[in-house]
């Protein structure tokens, strides 16, 4: 899995601080990124010491990773209900507002997460933001790139085809599908890009996550904070 930006010490700190809150008989939405990866590990470890938990992989990468760790997995297909999903962000506001997608893993992650009783985000400090402002990942049918482009520059965002690092071409989703990174400056009502976003014709999914995550647990040299979407 790639490690991006930030510490991966708080980012070890935050993850297993979370899979921590993991009690018997969870079935636990397994994010994707560096950061929830260190929650896969720790919910690996209490697996083999003796944790009963079931987990639903938000992507090919956390899915082989729990395989590799021994946490037994379920299809997303086969639940109606998760306890508590962990997942990482790549951005963080004030009021618990996120983009994710750093990954181009936000579909699924979306349907984890918005499904868990308790979603749970893990970040290091360099993800904490007032305001969001970093660009904004949609990811769009193939054949849908150009309409969805000419439909973000109306939205006065800057759309940019996300390619992929090792490859010639484009980033291709676990889904068949592509990703913009849009650009949009700092994000005063995330709620209504969001609503923009989700009523485009062939996107299939942004990466703005609002009202959705319940807390979040920042990791830092001396420890981990918690903040509460209810506090
Ligand atoms: O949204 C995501 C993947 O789609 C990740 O959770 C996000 O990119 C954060 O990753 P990391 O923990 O590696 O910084």
């Amino acid at each position: 899995m790639k490690t991006p930006g930030g510490s991966d010490a708080a980012k070890r700190r935050a993850g297993e601080h979370a899979a921590d809150l993991v009690t018997d008989g969870d079935t636990v939405g397994l994010g994707t990124g560096s950061t929830a990866a260190h929650a896969i590990r720790a919910l690996g470890q209490a697996v083999e010491d003796g944790l009963d938990i079931r987990g639903v992989a938000t992507s090919y990468a956390s899915r082989d990773l729990a395989r590799e760790v021994g946490v037994p997995l379920v299809d997303l297909g086969a639940v109606e209900r998760i306890d508590v999903a962990i997942d990482g962000a790549d951005q963080v506001s004030d009021d618990l507002a996120l983009i994710k997608g750093g990954g181009a893993a936000h579909a699924r992650e979306k349907v984890v997460d918005a499904a868990a009783e308790r979603f749970v985000v893990v970040a290091d400090p360099s993800k904490e933001a007032s305001l969001l402002d970093r660009s904004v990942p949609v990811e769009v049918l193939p054949d849908a790139r150009g309409t969805v482009r000419r439909a973000i520059r109306e939205l006065d965002g800057t759309p940019t085809l996300r390619a992929a690092e090792r490859k010639d071409g484009p980033v291709v989703t676990d889904n068949g599908n592509l990703v913009l990174d849009c650009e949009f400056g700092a994000i005063s009502d995330p709620a209504a890009l969001a609503t923009d976003l989700a009523t485009l014709p062939g996107v299939v999914e942004h990466g703005l996550f609002v009202d959705l995550a319940d807390e979040v647990h920042v990791g830092h040299a001396d420890g981990v904070t918690v903040r509460r979407a209810d506090e």
